[in-house]
């Protein structure tokens, strides 16, 4: 069992705080994502753990071992962690066998393990090529299975896809996923990027400004964010000004049904933040000019909800994103469809909301 622990974390660079009492724990052959902005103090948390930085209080224990604490700094190389870096680091004078080898003690490089690792990230008929003959996504995958060689008890993954591009990211991001949920390692990656920690891990650890803002399976995060910040910075969110009416928020697009965000109080006719998912919200043809056949996610005929005028859209073929002028707001608003047949910019559309927003006090 290799449960990680991070036990009330402060860390500081000459002084200066950068992590404030992080703690959150990854059980054993878990998948852990850190989130947050740059500068937020991610890979400061992971150069920790690793035991590459030292800080100021707290401790980091593995599977009942304590790595860092009260009079204990185990070094890097005996606490049984693996590192894949950002840009895969590979020796480019090594073959792909001999580059995982590199991760095993001596007397084991020319024995089976370095075949077994690369059978299992899938590039055992690659074990001869140089890392300059390879694909980004294939450097990646021998960088995991050379971390993976020593059989380590955490593997952390310092943004290892942002080098990527997107089209190649999808797919190696699948495949490291799957080879660490065979492997059974605790893994710990750390990213900005929301799409991947919310799509790999099975935890996802917010930080802002060195503080962990909210722990949970990815759904929870997504779903009930604990602030306004979370729901902006995780998904997006249209925030818009409103007065709280027990069960709704009375706001710019009329009494649109909501809960309080956990730990929020508000009193009947408080000043809230209402936060809605930009997939939330449905568009309407509104007048001739649109009329005709509706798509999935444009409700023909209905004459409810609050008519915006279109300022632009931006097609991504799976959905649209439109920009939206509503009446009595300064900022536009962005709402995500799955179709744009009948949107067109300087249209009317009638907008309306299909799911509970999240109320949240006024700042
Ligand atoms: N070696 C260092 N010396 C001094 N300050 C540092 C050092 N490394 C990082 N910092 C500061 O610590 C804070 C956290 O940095 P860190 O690199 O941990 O953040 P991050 O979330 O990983 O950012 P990014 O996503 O941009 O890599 C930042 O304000 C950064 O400027």
């Amino acid at each position: 069992m290799s449960e990680l622990q991070v036990r009330k974390v402060v860390a500081a660079y000459d002084g200066a705080p950068v992590l404030h009492g992080v703690s959150f724990t990854v059980p054993s052959g878990a998948f852990a994502a850190v989130l947050g902005p740059s500068g937020s103090g991610k890979s400061t948390l992971l150069r920790t753990i690793a035991g590459l930085h030292a800080p100021l209080e707290g401790a980091i224990v593995v599977g009942g071992r304590v790595l860092t604490g009260p009079r204990v700094a185990m070094p890097p190389e005996r606490r049984r962690i693996g590192i894949v870096p950002q840009d895969a680091a590979l020796f480019p004078h090594l073959d792909v066998r001999a580059n995982v080898a590199f991760g095993l003690p001596r007397a084991q490089r020319g024995g089976a393990r370095p075949d077994e690792l690369l059978e299992m990230v899938g590039l055992a008929d690659l074990a001869h090529r140089m890392p300059g003959e390879l694909s980004g996504g294939q450097r990646h995958r021998v960088a995991l299975a050379r971390a993976l060689a020593p059989e380590p008890d955490v593997i952390l993954l310092d943004e290892p896809f942002s080098a990527l591009d997107a089209s190649l990211r999808a797919e190696v991001r699948a495949q490291i996923r799957q080879v660490l949920r065979r492997a059974r390692t605790t893994a710990v990656l750390v990213t900005h990027d929301q799409d991947e920690a919310l799509s790999m891990a099975d935890i996802v650890a917010v930080l802002d400004q060195g503080r962990l803002v909210q722990v949970g399976p990815p759904e929870e995060i997504y779903q009930e964010p604990r602030s306004r910040w979370l729901a902006q910075f995780v998904g997006g969110a249209v925030v818009l000004p409103g007065a709280w009416r027990g069960d709704a928020v009375e706001c710019a697009l009329g009494d649109v049904p909501a809960h309080l965000g956990a730990g929020e109080v508000a009193r009947e006719g408080d000043a809230v933040e209402l936060a809605i998912r930009p997939e939330h919200l449905t568009l309407a043809p509104v007048g001739e000019g649109l009329g005709g056949v509706a798509d999935a996610s444009v409700d023909a005929g209905a004459d409810a909800g609050t008519v915006a005028l279109v300022r632009h859209v931006a097609y991504f073929g799976h959905d649209a994103v439109v920009t939206l002028d509503l009446p009595g707001l300064d900022e536009p608003i962005e709402a995500r469809v799955l179709g744009v047949h009948h949107i067109r910019p300087d249209a009317e559309v009638r907008v309306s909301v299909t799911r509970p927003g999240i109320a949240f006090a006024a700042r």
